[in-house]
């Protein structure tokens, strides 16, 4: 597995990878750090700008935490990249859930029947994705977050920690639920929205031009 991204997100994807036997065979990153070459060996200087990023012998994973430097990355690679998944040996996934390209799991968490997971999702330590949720692609359903039955996260949206979101809830694209939030309503998009219930305290200008 590669992976494009050396902050800390990376780690914790190298351990991942490197706890069900999967080995890391280099890691690329545009911006490479004096702290980030102390802690990993980095096939550095490799700017991503399409076709001149080299096809790789193995599959890539886009291991940055930020949702939308992921969307961009994955525009910039995906012609060329054939894309992997990390997902821990503790997590518990339905037979009946799909997860998506570039998809990262983290330690404990759950993934339920029907559910569906898009591409380039981070699920965090512990997070709860209940039976028929859908995940918009580059969402981060972030450690503990509690996602009930036939709930819905548009694409790039990040789910605080410890977040609960009640059944049946709609939440927009490229929004943001604060850690600890209630969502009892529908969010709209850009939208981010805190506390308990949750209420919207501002919108966010579309990442993209879609
Ligand atoms: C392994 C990992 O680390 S995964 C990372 C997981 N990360 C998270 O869960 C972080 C989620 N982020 C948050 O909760 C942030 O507070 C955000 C994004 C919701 C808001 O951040 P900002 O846009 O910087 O807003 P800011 O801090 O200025 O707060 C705005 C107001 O909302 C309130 N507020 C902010 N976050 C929350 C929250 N989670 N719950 C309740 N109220 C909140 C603030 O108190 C403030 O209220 P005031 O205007 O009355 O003083």
């Amino acid at each position: 597995m590669y992976l494009y991204g050396a902050g800390g997100h990376s780690k914790v994807i190298t351990d991942i990878l490197n706890s069900i036997g999967v080995e890391v065979s280099g890691v690329f990153d545009d911006k490479p750090s004096e702290a980030k070459l102390k802690t990993m060996t980095i096939n550095s200087g490799v700017r991503v700008q399409g076709e001149s990023f080299p096809k790789l012998d193995a599959p890539l994973i886009i291991s940055v935490g930020d949702n939308f430097r992921r969307a961009e990355l994955d525009l910039m690679l995906r012609d060329n990249a054939e894309y992997g998944q990390a997902i821990h040996g503790t997590t518990i996934i339905s037979a009946k859930a799909s997860v998506g390209e570039g998809t990262v799991i983290l330690q404990g968490a759950i993934v339920q029947s029907a559910a569906k997971v898009g591409r380039h999702v981070l699920v965090n330590t512990a997070a709860s994705i209940d039976h028929d949720n859908e995940i918009g692609d580059y969402a981060h359903i972030s450690p503990h977050a509690t996602l009930c039955g036939h709930v819905k996260v548009g694409e790039g949206t990040h789910i605080g920690a410890g977040a609960v979101v009640i059944p049946s809830i709609r939440i927009g694209k490229w929004c943001t639920i604060g850690a600890g939030t209630v969502v009892i309503r529908n969010i709209p998009d850009y939208a981010t929205a805190v506390g308990n219930p949750a209420k919207i305290i501002k919108f966010r200008d579309p990442p993209f031009n879609t």
